[in-house]
């Protein structure tokens, strides 16, 4: 049975996240509704497998680290268990590999990706007793593979925002289509949505621009509130010595262009395999500056 394989920054919530679907998968299949054959859900982690922080350090540990995950993953997967890959995952070669499993086994899989800014999965390493040493944090970011739903090892894919205070997991729709086999969900790129990918690509760029002038115009102005196309949210600005700073959840100093850049390109790569509704792209983009300010 299925094969879920968990993958994203160091630190970005993967484990909190395997753990709540193990828990859902559990609590399913022990209801009253499930009519399919007994199931035992399994996790499969660095923890599981004594895989420490430091084995990302040498590449010979790192190798020994994925063997053992493939071991796990190769005697646990059977037609009773839904397998969990609790892991960084983070390279495709890797994850092509477990989905060969997967296939070879003749079972479905799928991608689950925390995805998150860097800078917010860096804030919980350095917070977190048990963290990734910085230097091995830095160096595992700056080598992720970003899953590609395009591809069939990272097909289906299933994108969690996790820096995004009121997203969850879509239980349903991976248990549709993992374990029922339905459609696949609307977020990938079979979705039937009459925007094609370049057109969304091209709406969210353009869209985002339009935002950043004009939060840059705003500050050059002097006008305090910057409304969105989008209706509902504001930015706010507030005046502050011969700067414009700002005003939810600002560091205390003028926000630049490079910066407005950078926190663009971020949402962008974000998103571009998550496909949003084109028309919450403005208000999420906003919820994202005010977030990451
Ligand atoms: N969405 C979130 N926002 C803020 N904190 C979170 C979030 N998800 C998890 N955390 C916290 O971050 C810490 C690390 O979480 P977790 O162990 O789930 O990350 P991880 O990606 O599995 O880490 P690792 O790369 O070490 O396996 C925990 O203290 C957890 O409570």
């Amino acid at each position: 049975m299925p094969l879920i394989l968990f993958t994203g920054y160091p630190s970005s919530g993967k484990t909190t996240r395997a753990i709540e679907l193990k828990d859902w998968l559990t609590k399913k299949i022990d209801s009253p509704g499930y009519s399919g054959p007994p199931l035992q859900v399994l996790l499969v982690s660095d923890s599981s497998q004594g895989i420490s922080k430091t084995s990302y350090e040498a590449s010979v540990e790192e190798k020994k680290a994925r063997s053992s995950i493939m071991s796990a993953v190769e005697r646990q997967t059977s037609k009773n268990s839904i397998v969990i890959v609790d892991s960084l995952n983070y390279i495709k070669g890797f994850r092509y590999q477990l989905y060969c499993v997967a296939r070879s086994l003749g079972t479905p899989h799928c991608v689950i990706y925390t995805a998150a800014p860097i800078e917010f999965a860096r804030n919980i390493n350095s917070k977190r007793p048990d963290g990734y040493p910085s230097e091995i944090f830095e160096n595992l970011v700056s080598r992720y593979e970003e899953p590609n739903s395009s591809s069939r090892w990272d097909s289906p894919l299933f994108t969690i925002l996790q820096h995004s205070p009121d997203e969850t997991i879509p239980f349903d729709q991976i248990w549709e289509t993992i374990v029922e086999k339905k459609a696949p969900p609307p977020n990938l790129a079979t979705a039937i949505d009459p925007v094609t990918e370049s057109n969304f690509l091209y709406i969210m760029e353009k869209s985002t621009k339009e935002i950043i002038q004009k939060i840059m115009d705003s500050q050059n102005l002097g006008i305090s509130t910057v409304d969105i196309p989008d209706g509902n949210c504001k930015i706010c600005l507030l005046f502050f010595s011969r700067f414009f700073l700002l005003y939810v959840n600002l560091p205390g100093r003028p926000v630049t262009l490079i910066e407005l850049r950078r926190l663009r390109k971020q949402f962008i790569s974000i998103n571009r395999i998550h496909k949003l509704n084109i028309n919450s792209i403005s208000r999420l983009f906003a919820e994202y500056l005010n977030s990451n300010f």
